[in-house]
């Protein structure tokens, strides 16, 4: 792990004497003296990673389901049907979505970390909740608990990260974050197979979903002894806590004090002003509209909705978080399993790992790669063969003779149905994996990650709230691909239901050729600029080939 490596600054090497005057731009300064640090230093990995365990969280509640579904069998009172399953998966994202507006004012009422902790409680009773019950409606109960904390933790953690973190580090501490989703997502999996091997038949399900308590438990106790965000200190009138956390975060000794001061005075400056907008936004109101979290959000939907640029940029991210789902990578994510079962693979949940195990080894490859490839190009690249690989799946499907109640049936009654079939039928289960890992490779390249990315997009006055509506997109879109999937395979066929995946696929890489500009390389400022005046697509490719 990086030591604290800061090269010592003394104010005079960026041309200040004592106190920093009130007429130098502060956030240039402070933009100045970050360039000069080497790495993040110990401490603020030790905060990323000790909040990324939410990640990991996320990851593993969304992907130990795959397994859970194939298990249970009649444990819950008897055999879960389609609806029972659609509704155990969805009912995470629903409560996500849900939470996530909450979770903002929340944050800024009682901390970034007193909401992070409060997520990991609920994630340890949802936990409990779901490993001790005995009937379907407490499993949607414990899934739904589950989703509060997901949502919760989703908005959060990307915050006391960002607030933590020195700008120059803090795209790929973020982007962490997603690795961390998908690394849960592997440890679902293979806790899920640990469990299916060797766990008993009627509980090994019950000790997978109660496991998620445990990373949540010791995250809870980690982060009881990790400071608050330097910039909600500030915003309480703790400024000398916050002193204290943004000396830890550059690394201590005296000869960062300097930077200290100035990122404090930074802080304190945009704190200050926010607060005076809000004012001055109250100013004249009725009592009932000083409201101050009201009163606010109101003018920045204002902002966000009247200026053609923060519209673009909010359809951009809409677009590509929706797409993220619709294109149907979590209908694999929560039902491979139950896929695998259903096609006669010996072990599904062995089989499924593949899938948690691509999308987890692409996601690092794509972070090593997405900065010299740009986010745009990523995308076009990648998103035709994610509809090439459903589009091979779905004639892979065509060849495997299903019996019709089989979803909703004991998975181990499935491999009976392919006792004895022609060489076509045996052969195509391995067309469909083959082709899922494919697609599964190319979504992790691109649309697993670049929608993430959407807060480079916004400016700052509305960058939140436009972040926070295209995250609960996609949860919105989560939710329903994780409540359709099923009743689809079920009613419309599985070959179809792949088409249509591949059909929204080419229909999300035909908008996103025509309006959403490469911002690899730019500024935020030149982002916004070149979204005021229009898409940008082809200036931003002209800039991009310079
Ligand atoms: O970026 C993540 C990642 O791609 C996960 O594997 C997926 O399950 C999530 O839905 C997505 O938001």
């Amino acid at each position: 792990m990086a030591d604290s490596a800061e090269e010592p600054l003394m104010r005079h090497e960026v041309g200040l004497e004592e106190e920093p005057s009130q007429d130098v731009d502060l956030s240039d300064v402070s933009l100045l003296l970050e360039k000069n640090l080497r790495h993040p230093g110990y401490f603020v990995w030790l905060l990323t990673l000790s909040a990324g365990i939410s990640g990991l969280l996320f990851g593993y509640d969304t992907g130990v389901i795959s397994a859970t579904l194939v298990s249970i069998n009649s444990s819950l009172g008897h055999q879960l049907t389609t609806l029972d399953k659609s509704l155990i998966t969805s009912a995470t994202a629903l409560f996500a979505l849900f939470v996530s507006p909450i979770s903002g004012v929340l944050a800024d009422t009682l901390g970034r970390k007193r909401v992070l902790l409060l997520a990991d409680l609920a994630f340890i009773l949802g936990a409990v909740m779901q490993a001790i019950t005995s009937s379907v409606p407490g499993m949607i109960i414990g899934r739904s608990i589950v989703g509060l904390a997901v949502g919760a933790g989703s908005f959060v953690t990307p915050l006391y990260i960002a607030e933590l973190a020195p700008a120059k580090f803090r795209g790929r501490l973020i982007t962490l974050n997603v690795l961390f989703i998908t690394l849960g997502q592997v440890v679902a999996y293979v806790v899920g197979w640990a469990f299916t091997q060797w766990g008993n038949e009627n509980t090994g399900w019950r000790w997978m979903v109660g496991l998620g308590a445990v990373p949540a438990a010791i995250q809870c106790m980690v982060m009881l002894v990790m400071p608050e965000t330097p910039r909600w200190l500030v915003m309480v009138d703790r400024t000398h806590e916050a002193r204290n956390v943004l000396s830890k975060v550059y690394g201590g000794g005296r000869d960062i004090q300097g930077m200290v001061d100035v990122v404090l005075k930074n802080i304190e400056s945009e704190v200050r002003e926010e607060e005076e907008a809000k004012r001055g936004r109250m100013r004249g109101q009725t009592k009932k509209e000083q409201n101050a979290w009201f009163a606010g959000s109101k003018d920045v939907w204002g902002e966000l909705f009247r200026s053609p640029g923060n519209r673009r940029a909010l359809t951009i991210a809409c677009l590509l978080q929706g797409l993220q789902q619709l294109c149907g990578f979590n209908s694999l994510m929560y039902f491979s399993a139950t896929i695998f079962t259903l096609i006669g693979f010996a072990s599904p949940t062995l089989t499924s790992l593949s899938v948690a195990f691509t999308n987890f080894i692409l996601t690092c490859v794509a972070l090593l790669l997405i900065d010299r490839i740009g986010r745009r190009r990523i995308l076009l690249y990648s998103i035709p063969i994610m509809a090439f690989g459903l589009l091979l799946c779905s004639a892979g499907f065509v060849f495997i003779i299903l019996p019709t109640d089989l979803i909703a049936d004991n998975p181990s009654s499935s491999a009976s149905a392919h006792e004895s079939v022609p060489l076509s039928e045996r052969t195509a289960p391995l067309l469909v994996l083959a082709s899922v890992m494919l697609y599964v490779g190319a979504y992790a390249l691109g649309l697993g990650n670049v929608p993430w990315m959407q807060s480079e997009l916004f400016p700052l006055n509305v960058r939140s709230l436009g972040s926070g509506i295209s995250t609960s997109t996609n949860w919105g879109a989560n939710f329903v691909v994780g409540l359709t999937f099923l009743p689809m395979m079920e009613f419309l066929t599985p070959a179809w239901t792949f088409v249509i995946y591949a059909v929204v696929c080419v229909g999300g890489w035909i908008c996103i050729y025509c309006i959403y500009p490469e911002t690899k390389g730019l500024s935020l400022e030149e982002t916004g600029a070149m979204l005021a005046n229009g898409w940008g697509v082809r200036e931003s490719l002209r800039r991009s080939e310079a």
